[in-house]
Order: C-alpha cells, then structure tokens, then sequence
C-alpha cells in the first residue's frame, strides 16, 4: 500500500519547505521535491502543513471505571481530531493498575480500544494515595511508560525519595503532580485577589512550590529524571530553571490552559474555569510563557480532563477539576503564539511533538523520519473557525475556550500509515 501526499508545506529535518512525501506499508519512505504520483492514493496537501503526529504525554481516558466521562475509544478519537498519535495515559483510573494482573489489563485494553498509540503510565504508589510504593520493577517490565500519582501529590518525603531511587535505577520517569495537601486547604481557586473578590476557599501557590522545591532537591540526590506535571506558577518555572541550570535532571511541561488564561479571565462562578493546579495570576502566565521560550518548559501537555455536564454544571465549590483539551491545543497553541509572532511554526511542532518524544525516549514518535511508523497529521493553518460545543468528539465538553475564534484546522490524521481522522 502506497500513500502519496504531494505539495505539502512539510515539517522535516528541522524546517518546513514544500515536499512531497511517500508512505508505503505504513512507513514514511520516501521525501522529495517532487515523487511520481504512482500509488494507491494520491492527497493533494497544497498550502497544508503536513506536521509529526503531536505528542501529549498528559490525558486521562477514565476506561476503566468513568466511562461516562469518555472511553479509551472516544479519548482516541478526540486525540486523532487534535492531531495527536501519541499520548499517555494518567493511572488515576478505577482500579488503579496498581499491581502486573491490573496493569497487564490495562494495557491491554488500551491496545484493544485505541485509535493511537495510547502509552500506560503505572502509578508511584498503591492506589495512587498509599504510602506503600508499587512494584515499580515489574510494571516498567510490562511496559509502563512512566511513573505518577496524578491528582495527588506524595506528601511524604521518605516516599518520593525511595521512589526516585527506585525508578532512576530502571532508567524511567517520575512524573509528579506537585501538591502539599497541608497548604491546598481545600482550596478550589488560586489565592489572589480574585478569590478574595469571589470569596472562594483559595489555593495557596506554595503548595506547588515549596513540594517542587523538596522534589528537585531529592531528584538531585538520586539522578533520576523528575518531570513536573503542569507547572503553573512564576516560582516553579524559576524553580526549574535553577535546577536545569545546577544539571539537575528536571524537565517540564505547561498546559495551553496555564500559559493562555489566568484567574482574571473568571468572570463568573463557571467550573469551565476550575482545574487542578488552578489559572493562576497574569504575572504567572506572562513567565510561563517566559519559560516556553527559553526552554525551561520543555513541552505542551494538555491535561486532558474529561467530565460529564452534570459534574461541571455545580460551579466552584461542588464541580469536578480539570477540563477537556485534546482537541483544541494545537489550534489554541497556534493561533496565540505562532500567529503573534510569540514563538516560530517549527518550535511550536517541537514542543508539541519532538521534544515529548525525545525526553521519554520514544524513538517512534514525534518527528517524520525515514522507516518510522507514518504518524502525522495534515493542518489546514489559514481557515479560521469557532471552537463549538458539538465538535467535540471527546464526551467530555468541558472547555474554557467555547466561543473562541481560531485557525489550526485538522483536517487528517494518520497512524502507522492508516487514516484515524478525517474532516467531515
Ligand atoms: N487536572 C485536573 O484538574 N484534574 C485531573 C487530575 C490532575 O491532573 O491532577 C483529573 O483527573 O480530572
Ligand atoms: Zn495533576
Ligand atoms: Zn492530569
């Protein structure tokens, strides 16, 4: 089987130049000026960007255990929409693939269910709240993609260090959603202002900051590879920084949420506007972006937080965090800091593909290279469209950016030569 995509603006040995590009038997074989349309299908991609399928190594998929909020099957979908081929999936699923009989379950079950390459990450701990640490050697064997505990912090200490141990000695990922429980205090907005105005019970930066500051520190004694969830505070973007610069083994990623909203874009008691760590102040927005580009943040992940209307409809106090994001980041990405001039096309396809797979080692993923696995997708960049409720092909429809105007459209994507997602 031969796919022939010609006159595509194509992103490849680190520019983008008009090229065509040849994939037989489900690999990128071939990219030339021109090849000879000798195939069985022939997409004309004129004025297209032909991209890396995208990476995000952040989304919860809820299958098993809250497949009203999506499945393993529509999370793909939704992935596929947003020109993603590669994700991975946060443990805090019920159960927790906890131990070899649910995490073999589980990775089959992706394997069965997903359109992409959907990637398991095991969790640090049992249950993801225990203090008791999961067997960390037998789940990297079958295959996990890195270690979390996503939505909850490890409060102790002694747990996060011998888990660092653990898992710098295989060689893996401890990837941490940095929390104090003790100085969250129930919290459901950022303590500024704004919560004060709103009169909501408020998040105290610190409890990502100063657990940040702890984390480095013991990923400086163990050498393992520590990889902040979510960064979203000036603090933690300098914290990284220091550490980066001290040759601390410490990498990041920001959400378009954090780097495109602050707390001052809350206008009204809507629970679009409530993820877990909260909007935080422009001045933290403005050295996110800070950290975007000088590369203290190394990549985009979005959080992908599906939850039904019902769970999202209470407001503050009584609403589920997170929101969903897979399908609008690269259009969100796009259209406020490409089109801007803020960052380059080629840097934006970096930290949205190459640079993910390049820090979790996935050697097929993230970049167009002969032999590899044809992952891509194609990008209508100039049609501009309002992000609506009823595109979303996630359940969840959760989103802040509903009603915003953006260009970025995907309008194919492809995974190991196969088309997963076309534009109606
Ligand atoms: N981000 C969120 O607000 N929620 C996430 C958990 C998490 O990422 O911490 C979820 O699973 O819903
Ligand atoms: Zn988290
Ligand atoms: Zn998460």
């Amino acid at each position: 089987m031969r796919t022939l995509i010609q006159n595509a603006k194509l992103y490849y040995d680190n520019k983008i130049s008009k090229q065509d590009l040849l994939i037989e038997d489900g690999k990128f074989s071939q990219v030339k000026d021109s090849i000879e349309p000798n195939a069985d299908s022939v997409i004309n991609a004129e004025g297209k960007l032909v991209a890396p399928g995208l990476v995000d190594v952040h989304v919860h998929f809820r299958e098993p255990g809250q497949t009203h909020k999506e499945t393993i099957q529509t999370g793909t979908l939704a992935s596929a929409h947003g020109g993603f081929t590669t994700v991975g999936a946060m443990p805090n699923v019920t159960p927790v693939p906890d131990d070899v009989e649910k995490f073999s379950k589980q990775v089959e079950l992706n394997n069965s269910e997903s359109l992409i390459n959907t990637l398991q990450y095991a969790p640090v701990t049992l249950d993801e709240i225990s203090t008791e640490l999961s067997p960390i050697e037998d789940l990297a064997k079958l295959g996990a993609f890195a270690f979390s505990n996503d939505g909850h912090g490890i409060d102790i200490a002694q747990t996060m260090f011998t888990a660092m141990e653990r898992i710098a000695a295989i060689n893996s990922h401890l990837c941490a959603h940095v929390e104090d429980q003790s100085l969250f205090n129930h919290g459901v907005i950022n303590r500024s202002k704004i919560s004060t105005r709103l009169g909501l019970p408020a998040i105290n930066q610190a409890a990502e900051t100063s657990q940040l500051a702890r984390d480095i520190l013991l990923a400086k004694d163990t050498g393992v590879h520590y990889h902040v969830c979510h960064i979203s505070t000036a603090d933690s973007v300098q914290l990284v920084r220091l550490a980066k610069d001290a040759g601390i083994n410490v990498t990041a990623e920001a959400s378009p949420h954090h780097l495109i909203l602050s707390d001052k874009n809350i206008q009204a008691d809507d629970a679009n506007f409530k993820m877990n760590p909260p909007l935080r102040t422009e001045n933290d927005r403005l050295a996110l972006v800070e950290g975007l580009k000088d590369g203290t943040i190394d990549m985009v992940a979005t959080d992908h937080a599906p939850h039904a209307k019902d769970e999202k409809n209470k407001g503050f106090l009584k609403s589920a965090f997170g929101i969903t994001g897979i399908e609008t980041s690269f259009p969100l990405m796009y259209s406020n800091f490409v089109e801007t001039g803020i960052i380059s096309l080629e840097y934006l396809l970096d930290l949205m593909a190459t640079k993910p797979a390049d820090v979790f080692n996935l050697r097929n993923a993230g970049k167009i290279e002969i032999g590899r696995p044809a992952d891509f997708t194609i990008i209508d960049l100039d049609s501009t469209y309002e992000i609506k409720e009823q595109d979303f092909l996630s359940k969840g429809v959760n989103s802040p950016f509903i009603g915003d105007e953006v260009n970025g459209l995907i309008e194919k994507t492809f995974v190991a030569g196969k088309c997963v997602y076309e534009k109606k």
